[in-house]
């Protein structure tokens, strides 16, 4: 990918006063009380938001949080305010809407240096289409574009990437260039052996990215909702796991490829099992091949976590996208803390170890590990199509510096 302009290049004279779109990603866990159970892609976002802001800049904030159908309070941005206002040091105003007259109203509204919170762009479906009209509409409201949304830089939306075309200067955010300065340099050329770890519940984004991992990776380790998938595949019994039943050829397709690239690609043996998607559900450990009828697997087994250690110990960089399990529940949490924790030691010995994704990052900020991996990025989907080699159209409908 080119270079892209920077908002850095643009100085208080090309700032004051003007109304500046800016697309963050705030896609951040919510609890069920929607307290914010992990702030970094917040914090992420304040540097280019500060900038803006002591430039004389009137500052609007877009980003999604979730993936709602339709306007869907639950996924509202609201309960972000105060933490936003609190690292930005002035009262962050929030609108009710992304698009539409009481949102000009109080664009129009805003001081040189405020800063105005849109409602989650993706309450409009337009949004995930990139819908032409909805990102003129996103681009009427402002001067010039800004995108620091790094984690959001894979998805060609209308406030990622349709609005650029109508909204100029469009240039990248710090945040935005310090993921791709730190991600392009270290995975372009890995020191091997290169692991990547890839687990969650976006199995149908993620399973795709596999293939090209292959080209890129020695080692291979899937954790998470991923691994049913697979199993289902080789004729094991799943009982009630995530399952994408679609991708069940791709699977299978996936174990071959494997082996005539060479690259080890490794699943976890045995895994623990639940009766109930729940905290206090009742749990047993199993061998992969033996879920019960009506159980479902949330995390993997203590077998698993052993040989994952001591193939991580061979690595040279590693790469970590999506928890193990069902993090959120503490039982189910013991298979990323422990990959968390191995992280971290391997850091201390020269590893080169990379989190990437919402979830990870919040599971190794819980465990209280962030500072000790080499790179937390604010992307897990966005750093791993990096890492395939592809470009982002995020950034690629950015000014060219
Ligand atoms: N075995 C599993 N079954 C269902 N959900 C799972 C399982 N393992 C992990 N998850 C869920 O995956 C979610 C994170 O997935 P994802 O969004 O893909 O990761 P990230 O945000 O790190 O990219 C977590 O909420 C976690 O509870
Ligand atoms: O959380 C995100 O991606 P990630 O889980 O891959 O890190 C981004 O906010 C993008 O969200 P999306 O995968 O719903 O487009």
């Amino acid at each position: 990918m080119a270079s892209k302009r920077s908002v850095g290049d643009l100085k208080s004279a090309d700032l004051k006063g003007k109304k500046v779109f800016v697309r963050v990603d705030l896609n951040v866990p919510l609890d069920e009380s929607l307290k914010i159970t992990d702030d970094t892609r917040i914090r992420a976002a304040v540097p280019t938001i500060k900038y803006l802001m002591e430039n004389g800049a009137r500052v609007i904030l877009s980003s999604h949080l979730g993936r709602p159908k339709g306007v869907t309070p639950k996924f509202s941005l609201k309960p972000l305010v105060p933490r936003l206002s609190e690292l930005l040091g002035v009262n962050v105003g929030m609108a009710n809407d992304c698009i539409g007259e009481e949102v000009e109203k109080l664009v129009a509204a805003l001081p040189d240096g405020g800063v105005l919170l849109l409602e989650n762009v993706r309450f409009y479906k337009e949004e995930e289409k990139n819908d032409p009209e909805f990102a003129k509409k996103l681009a009427s409201l402002a001067d010039l574009y800004v995108n620091d949304a790094f984690g959001t830089a894979h998805r060609a939306h209308a406030s990622t990437e349709g609005v650029a075309k109508y909204l100029k200067p469009a240039v990248a955010g710090f945040l935005m260039q310090k993921e791709l300065d730190y991600l392009v340099g270290a995975v372009s050329n890995p020191k091997r052996p290169f692991a990547a770890i890839v687990g969650g519940s976006k199995v149908s984004s993620k399973i795709g990215v596999i293939e090209s991992l292959f080209e890129k990776v020695d080692i291979l380790l899937l954790g998470g909702g991923m691994i049913f998938t697979f199993y289902k595949a080789q004729g094991y019994p799943v009982g009630s796991s995530l399952v994408e039943e679609d991708k069940l050829a791709l699977a299978t397709a996936l174990f071959e490829k494997a082996k005539s690239k060479g690259v080890s690609l490794l699943l976890p043996t045995d895994v623990v099992v639940a009766n109930k998607f729940a905290a206090d559900a009742e749990s047993k450990v199993v061998p992969a091949s033996g879920i019960p009828d009506g159980w479902m697997g949330l995390d993997i087994g203590p077998d698993s976590i052993k040989t994952f250690n001591q193939t991580l110990d061979t690595t040279k960089t590693v790469i970590w996208n999506g928890p193990m399990g069902v993090f959120e529940f503490e039982k189910f949490a013991v298979g990323t803390e422990a990959i968390a924790k191995k992280l971290a030691d391997l850091s201390g010995n020269g590893v080169i170890t990379i989190i990437g994704g919402g979830d990870s990052v919040a599971a190794v900020e819980k465990a209280g590990l962030a500072d000790k991996m080499s790179h937390i990025s604010t992307g897990g989907g966005a750093s791993l199509e990096l890492l395939e080699g592809k470009s982002l159209p995020g950034v690629l409908a950015l000014d060219d510096a």
